[in-house]
């Protein structure tokens, strides 16, 4: 099997899709932060990036971008979240909720898979539901302290 450069600046993101995947697919990880299309919906902009990340290497490229969508905010932060997080910190994200009696949110992981340049990207993606919670637990990745998934038995 061809390897798969997975295309991400995030240590954590490729730290938990190598645990995923488990060696049953061989990974190459190139450590670039591309940009990200704005105003287009969670697949455009992981489409656009899996286009530019073939850009920068040959052969089969994967890429994954995160959104965790607030319910009462029709879906903001969505695919915005890494900024709101950079700006507003997790208790910020947690404010912005306040007033609008709806803690509801989920995470959308789309990645994106193209084999070769002449190919369009494949896209693959899962949604986890919960709701934003106060700050607690690991504070290791991203959002995990403020997003306790349904069926996460009650933690963060
Ligand atoms: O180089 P790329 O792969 O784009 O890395 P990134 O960190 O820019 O990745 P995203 O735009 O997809 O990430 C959006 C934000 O969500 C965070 N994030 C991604 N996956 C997460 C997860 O499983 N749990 C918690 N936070 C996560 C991540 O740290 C960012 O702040």
């Amino acid at each position: 099997m061809k390897e798969i450069s997975f295309i991400t600046s995030n240590k954590n993101k490729l730290l938990e899709v190598s645990q995923i995947l488990c060696n049953s697919v061989p990974l190459i990880n190139k450590d670039l932060d591309l940009p990200e299309y704005q105003g287009a919906s969670v697949e455009e902009i992981a489409t656009q990036k899996c286009i530019t990340a073939r850009n920068h290497v040959q052969g089969p490229v994967l890429i994954e971008d995160t959104a965790l969508c607030f319910d009462g905010l029709n879906n903001l932060p969505g695919p915005y979240i890494k900024w709101f997080l950079g700006s507003l910190g997790l208790t910020g994200l947690n404010t912005l909720l306040h007033g609008f009696n709806n803690n509801k949110a989920h995470a959308v992981c789309t990645f994106a898979y193209s084999p070769d340049s002449n190919t369009d990207p494949v896209i693959f993606q899962g949604k986890t539901y919960g709701n934003i919670v106060q700050p607690r637990g690991d504070t290791a990745f991203g959002w995990d302290p403020i997003f306790q998934p349904d069926e996460g038995g009650g933690k963060t």
